[in-house]
């Protein structure tokens, strides 16, 4: 194959071309970057006649006897329930409560741990003294432990914080986070408890921040831009259960949570504050969900009750960029410590709506009117299938998703070079190579579903991904979805396969499509070099991207090969260019996956080569390539 590239660039690439989707699906956000580490910590939304799923994650520490309750006096009007610890009489030991964590905790000695809890004894007592917070192992070890005091006389709510600076770090992640007091002490009486907290120190130590090795991995891809809060965890399956922007800012004894549309309740301790302030801290533009009036189950709000769900959605974009002296939400912001607008430039009504596309037509119409003309700066995404229906006004931009097999990737990367250049612009904002069963996509994994990606799921994606950056005149954002799940004691605790990055309590794990998405991003132009087109139907892509933003100009050219045989290509190049270009590579075997068990069956290498004007290079089997060539 020879490839003659073209000096005179085609079109600029947007900035925002290769970022992140996100959503809490297989603990995401919960359990995953969200760096809360107590699982079920608060007991929201959870049901008291059913003491099994309320307690979850809990556990009595000497014979306690818990039971949650929905507290006679609530800590606040958004948590209703509480931990009722009854000491039992008899008791001589230390007695109390434990929390497992979200499948574990890890315990590091070189890190300092921040607790607090909410307590009142709800029937006044003479007591006065001390409860022992501690980590400790699933044996009963003790990796770290602070007192705090508790006073009988205390029958109101009262919030104690302590740090706890382990002395050992543990070798296993089975630990425990534990509140326990001198049995004997307390012998007959009980506690109410609300609102336990366990945070590690956090990325850039934001107080109610990220999980610092999951975020430091995300901020490796250097994404451009940041999708959220979903995906269907933005639908709720029903109305009331939507994700509501204003019940998730503010103090985390304020936020009710809500029953996420992923199998578990999410704390919220993720709001709207936390997901911008991200954004900021990665350099990252947000791509914000509203609301668009339809939940999974199946309800549509009428058209002509949309009004307050609009209000709501103006109030939730007031809250990313309204001025606060004109909006009260945008004075909430303010009030949290951010007066200036967060980064958001497009706003997506909805999600996939083409699961409603007949009364889509209207709630787009409504939604997009009503936001265009209180955000003029602002574009707005549709989510039906493009053009179908026939949507007004005219969406400017649409959000289209495609989950397939590896060799639909493959075969489709120029699904956009048909697209017609009318003004229109897209966003990949889900796509991932899931099955290698093209009539059962989303099976199980006995019928071709992939629990990994491997290198022939990543090397499908990278081809296609030559597409999107061939037609990043029309293509301004793409992402790989879902970005993260929680795996857990080798059985992959998710709802949805593949992933992006998985984790569990002490560790992450990058798959060969994370270094694939991290390629792209790391190596890219600002302007598109037109080349010889590759093989609609080949086995071999390629993009040649040109970047002006420094002197001399980089060339750097993607090269994609998709089946196991090696293939060699030669470049002629218009311009001359140093005899040395480096490359980043990601090769392995057709199967290869990176897996918690196997997480470094592939990682992306560098290397030199030679080159000229004309030059061959040759791609491995199975492997994806990034050369950056000096102008000269
Ligand atoms: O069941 S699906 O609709 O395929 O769910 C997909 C599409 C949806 O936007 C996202 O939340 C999810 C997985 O990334």
């Amino acid at each position: 194959t020879t490839v003659v590239v073209n000096g005179t660039a085609s079109h600029s690439i947007p900035s925002t071309l290769w970022g992140q989707m996100f959503e809490d699906i297989s603990h995401s956000g919960d359990g995953g970057l969200y760096a809360e580490l107590l699982q079920n910590r608060a007991f929201q939304m959870v049901d008291v006649s059913d003491q099994a799923t309320a307690l979850s994650a809990w556990h009595s520490v000497n014979e306690a006897q818990l039971t949650v309750i929905e507290e006679t006096i609530p800590v606040s009007s958004a948590l209703p329930n509480a931990l009722s610890v009854t000491i039992p009489n008899g008791s001589s030991s230390q007695v109390g409560v434990g929390n497992e964590g979200y499948f574990g905790i890890k315990v590091d000695s070189s890190e300092t741990y921040n607790a607090s809890l909410f307590y009142r004894f709800p029937t006044a007592s003479s007591f006065n003294g001390i409860a022992t917070v501690a980590l400790q192992t699933s044996t009963g070890q003790i990796l770290g432990a602070t007192n705090v005091t508790l006073s009988g006389s205390q029958t109101s709510w009262l919030q104690v914080v302590a740090t706890i600076q382990p002395t050992i770090t543990a070798n296993a992640l089975t630990n425990n986070f534990t509140v326990t007091v001198d049995g004997a002490a307390l012998a007959g009486q009980t506690i109410n408890f609300a609102m336990f907290s366990l945070f590690p120190p956090t990325f850039k130590n934001r107080p109610n921040g990220m999980r610092v090795d999951i975020a430091e991995t995300l901020s490796a891809m250097v994404p451009s831009f940041f999708r959220l809060p979903g995906g269907n965890n933005l639908e709720g399956q029903t109305v009331a259960t939507r994700w509501q922007w204003n019940n998730t800012v503010g103090p985390l004894v304020d936020r009710p949570g809500r029953v996420g549309d992923w199998g578990y309740v999410n704390t919220d301790g993720v709001g709207l504050f936390e997901y911008l302030s991200w954004c900021e801290d990665l350099n990252m533009q947000a791509i914000m969900a509203v609301w668009s009036g339809f939940a999974l189950g199946g309800t549509s709000i009428a058209e002509d009750d949309l009004g307050p769900y609009i209000q709501q959605a103006i109030d939730q974009i007031n809250f990313a960029v309204g001025d606060p002296s004109e909006s009260d939400a945008a004075a909430l912001r303010a009030s949290l410590g951010h007066p200036d607008p967060f980064p958001v430039a497009h706003i997506e009504i909805g999600n996939e709506d083409f699961f409603a596309p007949d009364t889509y037509t209207y709630r787009w119409n409504q939604f997009s009117t009503a936001l265009q003309s209180a955000f003029p700066s602002l574009s707005f995404l549709a989510t039906s299938d493009t053009f179908n229906p026939v949507l007004t006004p005219n969406p400017a931009e649409w959000d289209i998703h495609v989950y397939q097999t590896p060799s639909w990737f493959a075969e489709n990367s120029f699904i956009y070079d048909g697209f017609e250049r009318n003004g229109t612009h897209y966003f990949e904002g889900e796509y991932a190579a899931i099955s290698t069963n093209p009539n059962d996509l989303f099976g199980t994994p006995a019928d071709g579903r992939l629990t990994f990606p491997t290198m022939q799921s990543s090397t499908g994606e990278a081809a296609f991904m030559t597409g999107l950056e061939r037609n990043s005149d029309i293509v301004f954002a793409a992402s790989y979805a879902p970005l993260l799940n929680l795996w857990v004691q080798h059985v992959v605790n998710s709802q949805w396969t593949p992933n992006l990055v998985s984790f569990d309590s002490g560790n992450v794990y990058p798959s060969t499509s994370y270094y694939v998405q991290q390629l792209f991003s790391l190596n890219r132009g600002d302007e598109y070099l037109p080349s010889t087109l590759p093989d609609v139907s080949g086995t071999t892509f390629w993009s040649v991207v040109r970047n002006t933003s420094v002197t001399p100009n980089k060339i750097i050219i993607k090269v994609v090969n998709t089946i196991g045989i090696a293939s060699n290509i030669t470049f002629q190049l218009p311009f001359a260019v140093e005899n040395t270009a480096t490359v980043q590579l990601l090769t392995g075997a057709e199967t290869d996956s990176n897996t918690p068990t196997a997480p470094n069956t592939v990682a992306p290498q560098s290397n030199t080569i030679t080159v000229g004007d004309t030059f061959t290079y040759n791609a491995p089997g199975f492997s994806v390539s990034a050369l950056t060539l000096t102008g000269s």
